[in-house]
């Protein structure tokens, strides 16, 4: 199928500073993809090019078919956008921004305080409709921000930054709402974000962004995949002999030898952390029962995004996210 997002051989420049570099993206229909870099990375310079809001130097880039160097005004007019800080009219209510964004978008007055009405509940923002903009929380102007987006009624959404300065449960709302975005409107998402452990929950990929290049880009588990290898993966393990006893780092590496391969065995409280191919639970987990042991807990874990981005900018030269 056909991306929807296509960025090929993508270049910008700042004078002598080449912020974005041969940038090649495919995002499909129905993705959420995370744009993940340190500061100065090239993440907004990429989504304004997309917005047709900044000029290429080079290199194409289309969304839904538009090309957003010939075509920047279509491209506005069809993908919702939410730019790091949304600015709305202060002294207005939220309804009465939103209605405006309504007329500009061409819908009639009538339909517009429909439409209005029925974003506002989408976004959670029921009963606030009356309140100025300026009495606003941040989370809840960037819900107010995604209806604004949501009044074109997009197939793309674009959000830079959307979770920046929301407290943690302001970051799970928002994310929360856009995840159900994409699966019950399949509305496409690329979206740039710091907050790695979320963006880890909502998105189906990640690209990770070093110098205006894309550095690596996959699933969480791929991604993982390729820089740790296969076989590193780690086995929280909880098991107990007939005396009652947690089973000890030499007697699982004893049971084991000849049969399974174990790269490491840490202690931890209460159990065993073992490195090991996750191809070998099911065998390990048998060979304990089989031995009488008792099994309490068999977690296995894939190393996080937070160790795929650390190790990916360990040698960078760059600060790192806060
Ligand atoms: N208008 C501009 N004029 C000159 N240089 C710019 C301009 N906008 C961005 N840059 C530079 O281009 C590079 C990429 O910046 P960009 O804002 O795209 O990065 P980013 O990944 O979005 O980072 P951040 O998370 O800090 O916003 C940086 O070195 C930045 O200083």
């Amino acid at each position: 199928m056909k991306p929807i997002i296509e960025i090929s051989r993508l270049c910008k420049n700042y004078g002598k500073h080449r912020a974005v570099n041969q940038l090649d993206l495919s995002i499909q229909q129905g993705e959420i993809y995370g744009l993940l870099g340190p500061n100065g990375a090239g993440k907004s310079t990429t989504i304004l090019m997309l917005m047709g809001l900044s000029e290429p130097d080079s290199g194409s880039i289309s969304i839904d078919g538009i090309d957003a160097k010939r075509q920047p005004l279509l491209i506005r007019k069809k993908v919702g956008f939410l730019p790091e800080n949304v600015a709305f009219y202060e002294d207005m209510s939220a309804l009465e921004n939103l209605i405006f964004t309504c007329r500009l978008n061409g819908i009639t007055r009538d339909q517009a305080m429909k439409v209005s009405q029925s974003l506002l509940n989408k976004v959670g923002l029921e009963g606030r409709g009356q309140q100025k903009v300026s009495t606003f929380s941040r989370g809840m102007r960037q819900r107010l921000g995604l209806a604004d987006c949501l009044v074109k009624d997009p197939r793309v959404i674009i959000l830079d930054e959307p979770t920046l300065g929301l407290d943690p449960i302001g970051v799970a709302e928002l994310l929360e709402l856009i995840k159900d975005l994409n699966e019950k409107e399949g509305i496409t998402v690329l979206l740039s974000s710091h907050h790695l452990h979320e963006v880890q929950k909502i998105c189906h990929r990640v690209g990770i962004f070093v110098e205006g290049q894309k550095l690596a880009e996959g699933t969480i588990n791929s991604l993982a995949d390729q820089l740790f290898g296969p076989q590193s993966f780690t086995l929280e393990l909880e098991a107990y002999s007939s005396d009652n006893e947690l089973i000890t780092p030499e007697q699982i590496k004893r049971l084991t030898k000849g049969q399974y391969e174990i790269l490491k065995v840490l202690e931890k409280s209460g159990c065993l952390l073992l490195t090991m191919s996750q191809e070998n639970v099911s065998g390990i987990a048998k060979l304990l029962i089989e031995q009488g042991y008792r099994l309490e807990k068999l977690l296995p874990k894939k190393p996080g995004l937070d160790e795929i981005y650390q190790r990916y900018f360990q040698d960078h030269p760059q600060p790192l996210y806060a």
